[in-house]
């Protein structure tokens, strides 16, 4: 079975290309009739707001939030993280519609604009218990969102520690906890 990416805006190509490249059967997606049959859905980094307002035109709304309903796993990287929380703060005026099913609050844009970009070595301990992998990922944080609270159906693989002044445009209290970033895996996505 396929695993659709949604290609609306942002780098869809990019996860369509590393999908085929694990050998994975990979489809875009853009129309609500394009889910059906899907094994799973990746939406990728972009533009959270012009992707909900895309998705809004494309009438996609009430089939995406059906398919994660259904159970099937939706795996979302940065801008689609975004789409997928439950609560969203640091939007633009008039607010943006999110998709939600992932029990958590993010905030957009949380280290600041496109130049305050960075990557580092994030440990994933993870990767190395339950895949046998290496113990660190290489994170890639670009004009990235952070998440503040999960609910208990959420399991955080991956913690990133702030570094003093790194937060911006946010309330002081919340630099003192460590931020849980980027890849946030529901259950129904660790079977997948
Ligand atoms: N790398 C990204 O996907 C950035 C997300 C972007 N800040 C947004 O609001 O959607």
């Amino acid at each position: 079975m396929a695993v659709g990416v949604l290609a609306l805006q942002g780098s869809f190509n990019e996860h369509i290309a590393c999908l085929r490249k694990l050998g994975v059967d990979a489809v875009e997606v853009r129309k609500p009739e394009q889910l059906a049959g899907l094994s799973g859905l990746i939406i990728p980094g972009g533009e959270s707001t012009t992707m909900a307002k895309l998705a809004e035109k494309n009438k996609l709304f009430p089939a995406l939030r059906e398919f994660g309903r259904s159970g099937k796993p939706i795996w979302g990287t940065c801008a689609g993280l975004i789409f997928l929380a439950d609560r969203a703060s640091g939007v633009k005026a008039g607010g943006q519609e999110l998709l939600g099913g992932l029990d958590c609050s993010v905030h957009r844009n949380f280290f600041g604009s496109q130049l305050n970009s960075f990557e580092v070595e994030l440990p994933v301990p993870a990767l190395a218990s339950q895949e046998g992998g290496s113990t660190t990922c290489r994170a890639v944080f670009i004009r990235a969102p952070a998440i503040f609270d999960v609910g208990p159906s959420v399991d955080v693989l991956a913690e990133y520690p702030l570094a003093p002044g790194q937060a911006v445009e946010v309330l002081l209290f919340f630099t003192s906890i460590s931020c849980k970033i980027l890849y946030l895996l529901s259950p129904a996505c660790t079977r997948w």
